[in-house]
């Protein structure tokens, strides 16, 4: 199968400035491909040369094999970071406009925003304007004005900010069906925990530069395991003594233990099991936030 998204060496330049550098990457159908990086990085200049909005000044991007044309912005959905849809205008009105100008006739577009407004259990705000609704619904607002004409390739920038809890698990549910129906989701945020959740594979942008990049699960691996998470019911006293222990914390349940060689497992544990009963032994995996510091903090010294 085709791949439906791929940046093949894509760079852009405003001036002198180089605000991407040869990016490259793929996203297949059923998959949602994390975009990060610090502030300023280029994930929005590449997510708007991806829509068509700008231009590259070298590379090539690729839908379906095939090289941009208009009719392909049919198939592709936009959530902005900034509010895309106008306060002054009606939901009903806006939506369905942007659905028939990607291809939709007046039923179909009627028909899905009906769904979608049903599926976020808002009927009511089909004829509210937008500015009559909070931060976190014209936020909703604006995913359906993405999704609603079923698009294959959907942009996401900051899909849940502004969201509540409730909102957000919502979304995310959402999210992941459009996923498991075949879209190539393009996600950049800067919540490290939601593309731990959602992305197979990501790419770290620092500075315009591609710094890390690849399958989220193999990344992990890659990187050293530096805790330990000891649950016990008695106390364990010594294990800063051990050979590879840094620093150990107490915590409610038991002790973090950072450590420098993960060889140094086996005896903690040893020793929890001798001295108590041990509830709990995890060596964890860095997090993502983690990885993402080290990698951005790195570069930037
Ligand atoms: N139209 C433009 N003209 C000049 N410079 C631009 C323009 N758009 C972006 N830039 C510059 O390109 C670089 C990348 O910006 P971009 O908006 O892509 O970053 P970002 O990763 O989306 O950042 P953030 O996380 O803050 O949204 C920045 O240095 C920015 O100032």
């Amino acid at each position: 199968m085709v791949t439906p998204l791929m940046l093949d060496k894509v760079m852009k330049q405003f001036g002198e400035k180089t605000a991407v550098n040869e990016i490259s990457l793929q996203v297949e159908a059923g998959e949602i491909y994390g975009l990060l990086g610090a502030n300023g990085a280029g994930k929005t200049t590449t997510m708007r040369m991806v829509l068509g909005l700008i231009y590259p000044d070298d590379g090539r991007i690729l839908y379906h094999g095939k090289p941009f044309s208009k009719e392909l912005q049919g198939g592709m959905g936009y959530l902005p970071e900034e509010r895309g849809l106008y306060p002054k205008v009606k939901v009903s009105d806006q939506i369905k406009y942007l659905a028939k100008l990607r291809g939709m006739t007046e039923a179909e577009a009627e028909k899905s925003l009906r769904y979608w407004l049903d599926r976020f259990e808002v009927p009511e705000y089909y004829d509210k304007r937008i500015e009559e609704l909070s931060k976190g619904n014209q936020q909703k607002m604006g995913f359906i004005a993405a999704v609603v004409h079923k698009p294959k390739i959907l942009i996401l920038d900051e899909a849940f900010s502004g969201l509540d809890p409730v909102n957000v698990e919502l979304l995310k549910a959402t999210v992941k069906e459009l996923r498991d129906e075949g879209t190539s989701i393009l996600f950049s945020t800067h919540r490290m925990e939601h593309v731990e959740e959602l992305c197979r594979n990501i790419t770290i942008l620092d500075r315009s530069n591609t710094v890390l990049q690849g399958n989220l699960r193999d990344i992990k691996k890659r990187y050293p395991r530096e805790e330990i998470l000891l649950y016990t019911t008695g106390e364990v006293n010594g294990l800063e003594l051990l050979d590879g222990v840094e620093r150990v914390e107490r915590k409610e349940r038991g002790y973090s233990i950072r450590i420098s060689d993960v060889a140094v497992a086996k005896s903690i544990l040893r020793k929890a099991m001798d001295e108590s009963e041990v509830e709990h032994f995890e060596i964890k995996e860095p997090t993502l936030n983690q990885i993402f510091i080290r990698e951005v903090g790195e570069v930037h010294e």
